[in-house]
């Protein structure tokens, strides 16, 4: 299945410039760091530890503000906490005296909104959660934590679902059956993505482009297309191609990580 997505920005991060204010000084997390999210994309970002992917999710999110620059949702600029945009974190934060179908009514309380129970019972399915409603998150794996997460996100009916290393602690065969998930949930909803990992693996899977940020202060690098068709079998995933892609993503980290280590600029090939 081929993906179409439009050319107007679903979300767009423009010279995000974000200065953390410390106790031993100004810190530049991000300085003029710019770029687009597609209707029905999922654009991944990788770089190295510390080069800023999580200060930019949360200014996308709007859970922080920026210093300069302005983050946009559909053409508005985002100053807060946004209701189309969903968020799974690396830790699932439930709420641990309350069981599954109470976490997943938490925030329709919050925002008093009935919850669209068919809807919900569709993603409980879809994620193999059904019969699990009245469990508690002590009495559920880290998988199955981190999609009831996602069922709590996707039961609002976000536009757009932002994800910080949502995988990033769970063992490898589980990591990878969440991989297969997200993309069913995205071939079902097509919910605009934007995904935070480590896993060049993980990030090729998923994407239509992977984004490499550098650090110190945090821009985008490069971006890589990836324009296999979805479902993406693992004989795709085994091919040269993707092998050859994962190196040139690994390379442009190392050599990143490396010229910042070194104080020196990187090489930089043309955007492909
Ligand atoms: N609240 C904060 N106050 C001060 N500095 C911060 C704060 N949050 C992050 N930083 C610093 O900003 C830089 C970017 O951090 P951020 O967490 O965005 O990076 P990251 O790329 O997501 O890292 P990782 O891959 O290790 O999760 C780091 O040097 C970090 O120490």
């Amino acid at each position: 299945m081929n993906v179409t997505v439009s050319r107007s920005p679903k979300l767009a991060v423009k010279a995000a410039t974000k200065v953390y204010r410390t106790a031993s000084g100004d810190f530049m997390a991000l300085q003029h760091c710019s770029l687009d999210v597609h209707r029905n994309e999922i654009v991944s970002i990788v770089g190295p530890s510390g080069c800023g992917k999580t200060t930019l999710l949360r200014a996308m999110s709007g859970l922080h503000g920026l210093t300069e620059g302005e983050v946009m949702l559909d053409n508005q600029k985002i100053t807060g906490p946004h209701p189309d945009i969903g968020i799974v974190f690396q830790e699932a934060n439930l709420l641990p005296w309350r069981d599954l179908d109470a976490n997943i009514r938490f925030p329709f309380e919050i925002k008093r909104e009935r919850p669209d129970r068919q809807w919900i019972e569709h993603l409980l399915h879809s994620v193999g959660l059904d019969g699990f409603g009245g469990k508690y998150p002590r009495e559920l794996s880290g998988g199955m934590q981190q999609r009831a997460a996602m069922v709590r996100a996707l039961a609002l009916k976000p536009s757009v679902l932002l994800m910080d290393e949502p995988f990033g602690a769970l063992d490898t065969f589980t990591r990878e059956e969440m991989n297969r998930l997200v993309e069913s949930i995205w071939l079902d909803t097509r919910t605009t993505i934007v995904f935070i990992t480590h896993s060049i693996e993980e990030a090729i899977f998923l994407s239509d482009r992977v984004i490499v940020l550098t650090g110190g202060p945090g821009r985008v690098a490069r971006e890589y297309p990836v324009r296999f068709e979805r479902p993406r079998s693992s004989e795709v995933m085994a091919t040269r191609e993707v092998f050859d892609l994962t190196n040139a993503i690994k390379r442009d980290i190392v050599g990143e990580r490396e010229s910042r280590l070194n104080g020196s600029a990187p090489q930089r090939e043309a955007t492909s």
